[in-house]
């Protein structure tokens, strides 16, 4: 395996610098407010973006995964309402629908609640003021949006303050599952985004990405947001990440969320778990890298999380082609659980904790109870 400095040379040489990605804006051009979302499915081959007018097109995105990701479901869910109140729908009916557009991420119900919140209390305050309590639920849309991009931040310090520790001096090599990046987050992502300041502080020799089966979010997405970035990256198929381990090339596995319960239990990316399994035999790192919201403490542990089960036709294809017999039936979870007990550290934008760690658990629990009330 190449060195360091090789590695580095063997990144693409001069990459312009490229504008930031942005999976999803508000516009509020004349012809009515939209929800503008980059379409996700079409990445990388092509940046289109699908005009959200109406909560149907939108919930339509999310379950295509055209929009995906925990912290930009939240986001989502958040414009999702504020768009049905712009547009003069029941703002009710949209809360409910979006909120059930997906069952495993939390961050997509906390970001309905909290438009849905703010529309209420605005009408509280103002009986009748529709227009008011619309502007009002914008207004928490971008709120939770700018906190999101904050977040994003902050993990990307605490999780690069962590590899640090875990692996000081060398080049880190990191090994990332599905995508994690600027397109699931108002900012620069979960666990992508310790990879990206691990890689601007010249301290990232190569980011392992997994393709990710069966939607290849690793190979369409991650590996798009890490050539736009120029990181040394190289895709692996997922079946390939025992090999890799056992070969000693991974310093620390990264990964997001879609739920953490209450006793550190998480759930991601189908895909996840048996790379904890993995990481722990050969006595590899594995971190978790999510914003606090999507801790739990209403979930007691990974047994209460709703996985959400998709159609057969996805692992029953590749990339869209058939490749299975006709007729033939799939087990197909969009995520699984991993025990705290494989979990190395969780990192999020308000510090890092072990999830075995009761008192930490606790005080995160806490911490994510907070924010979410005051939303
Ligand atoms: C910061 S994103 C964390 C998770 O949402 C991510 O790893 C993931 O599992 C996304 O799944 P997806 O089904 O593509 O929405």
């Amino acid at each position: 395996m190449a060195d360091l400095a090789a590695d580095r040379a063997a990144a693409p040489a001069s990459i312009p610098a490229l504008p930031p990605l942005r999976p999803l804006r508000w516009d509020d051009s004349p012809g009515g407010p939209a929800l503008l979302l980059l379409d996700q499915t079409r990445l990388p081959a092509e940046e289109r973006e699908i005009v959200c007018t109406g909560v149907p097109t939108l919930i339509d995105a999310i379950q295509r995964l055209a929009v995906r990701g925990a912290p930009l479901l939240g986001l989502a869910g958040a414009y999702g309402v504020a768009l049905a109140a712009a547009r003069g729908c029941s703002v009710g009916d949209a809360a409910e629908q979006l909120a059930r557009a997906r069952p495993t991420a939390v961050n997509l119900a906390l970001g309905v609640r909290r438009a849905y919140d703010a529309h209420q209390a605005h009408l509280a305050a103002k009986p009748g003021d529709l227009d008011g309590a619309s502007a009002a639920t914008l207004a928490a849309a971008r709120a939770l949006h700018r906190e999101d991009a904050a977040a994003s931040a902050a993990m990307a310090d605490h999780g690069l303050a962590l590899l640090e520790r875990l692996v000081p001096g060398g080049g880190h090599r990191l090994l990332t599952h599905c995508n994690t990046g600027a397109l699931v987050s108002g900012g620069e992502g979960t666990a992508l985004a310790v990879a990206l300041a691990a890689h601007r502080a010249g301290r990232l020799r190569r980011l392992w990405v997994d393709e990710t089966r069966p939607l290849l979010q690793g190979a369409r997405l991650t590996a798009y947001e890490a050539a736009r970035a120029g990181m040394p990256y190289s895709l692996l198929a997922d079946n390939a990440a025992g090999s890799l381990l056992a070969a000693g090339q991974v310093d620390a596995v990264l990964v997001g969320a879609d739920r953490i319960a209450a006793d550190g239990s998480t759930a991601n990316k189908v895909g996840s778990y048996p790379l904890a399994v993995l990481a722990r035999h050969h006595g590899v790192p594995f971190v978790v890298v999510a914003p606090s919201t999507t801790v739990d403490p209403d979930t007691a542990d990974g047994e209460a999380i709703v996985v959400e089960q998709r159609a057969a036709h996805e692992v029953a294809e590749f990339a869209g082609v058939q490749v299975a017999p006709p007729g033939a039936t799939a087990y197909n979870p969009a995520f699984d659980v991993t025990p705290p007990g494989l979990i190395s550290a969780i990192v999020t934008e308000k510090g890092v904790v072990s999830p075995v760690d009761v008192t930490g658990m606790t005080r995160l629990c806490a911490m994510s109870r907070s924010s979410n009330e005051t939303m």
